[in-house]
């Protein structure tokens, strides 16, 4: 394969990106937008991220591989820790890393916290992306433009780029991936054309799940709740036009009270958790899917090491 556009001649580039920001920011909601499927997971609770999931841009200039690392925090458990060295090694590991600050928030203590990080890592370019315009007046950007610059000169470094961008009005989203483009390294595709995620399905799956497991749920329980996909197989003796697939998943609770809160009266919130969630895998997946949900106690999961390799961390 040419590592060149037909038309202008111009060298393919391809490589990695992520998006770092406090919890909250919409690097989920920006990673969709890019790609414009929805492989990140999103929600409007912080720290739901746990896996890195890649986006991959398909353009015929470049190939923008997007990894989109969870918040980096302050620990207060060994899940905590492993979550902040993930961040870590992969913000060394990329071609271009996207500062997301909303738009709509003050730049704060944690965002400055991630922004003296980051002037750490001096050879990577750094763009920063002013998130959800569509809910601040131009003034507000304006002056939120001003201060991450200003911030940028007070640490030492300059950014590559800064652009704001609305990835829930589809604003900018696109000048975002040209802005990226030529910051990456002169390459062929690394991943196969149609290929808009690496993250294995079964992992996919897994994160849908508990996102719905999320959804509405008190605010002590997000951290609580870990999903395992256990078998994804095809149901035997289908018709070939009418496949159906069998998935096999238990979502883990750290104590037994909590168990009533996912289940809810009579089983309702499981359902619905189970119904909503099999929407969204039989749309990513292209396949009618059954979907058989158990709740189990893993106890104190979060602080056992052993649990923690087996729930996939
Ligand atoms: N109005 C508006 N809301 C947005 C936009 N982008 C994201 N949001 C909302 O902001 C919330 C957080 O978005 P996410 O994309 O989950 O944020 P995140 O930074 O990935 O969050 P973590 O996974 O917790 O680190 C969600 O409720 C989104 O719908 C935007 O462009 N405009």
């Amino acid at each position: 394969m040419s590592a060149r556009t037909p038309e202008n001649n111009a060298p393919h580039r391809a490589g990695f990106a992520c998006f770092v920001g406090r919890p909250n920011a919409g690097k989920s909601t920006l990673t969709n937008a890019l790609v414009g499927q929805k492989v990140a997971i999103t929600s409007n609770r912080p720290q739901t991220t746990r896996h890195t999931v890649r986006g991959i841009v398909h353009r015929e200039d470049a190939q923008l591989i997007l990894v989109d690392t969870p918040g980096l925090h302050k620990p207060r458990t060994l899940l905590g820790e492993r979550l902040n060295d993930v961040v870590r090694t992969t913000w060394a590991e990329v071609d271009v890393i996207g500062f997301c600050l909303p738009a709509d928030q003050k730049l704060g203590p944690g965002d400055k916290f991630i922004i003296k990080e980051l002037a750490g890592i001096k050879k990577t370019p750094k763009i920063a992306i002013i998130t959800k315009t569509d809910l601040v007046a131009s003034k507000t950007l304006a002056e939120q433009l001003l201060a991450v610059s200003r911030l940028g000169e007070e640490l030492g470094f300059e950014w590559a780029e800064i652009v704001p961008v609305s990835a829930v009005k589809g604003d900018q989203v696109e000048l975002l991936a040209d802005l990226i483009a030529p910051l990456l390294p002169v390459s062929p595709p690394l991943y196969p054309e149609g290929d808009l995620t690496d993250e294995p399905e079964m992992v996919m799956v897994a994160e849908l799940i508990r996102e719905a497991a999320l959804e509405g749920v008190r605010d002590e329980l997000p951290h609580s709740i870990a999903v395992v996909v256990e078998e994804m197989l095809p149901r035997e003796d289908r018709p070939a036009d009418r496949p159906l697939l069998d998935i096999h998943a238990n979502v883990y609770i750290e104590r037994p009270s909590q168990k009533g809160i996912i289940i809810g009266p009579q089983g309702k919130r499981l359902k619905e958790v189970g119904t909503k969630s099999r929407k969204h895998i039989e749309a990513l997946l292209g396949t009618p899917v059954y979907l058989d949900l158990h709740v189990k106690v893993a106890k104190d999961w979060q602080r056992d090491p052993k649990q923690l390799r087996k729930l996939g961390f």
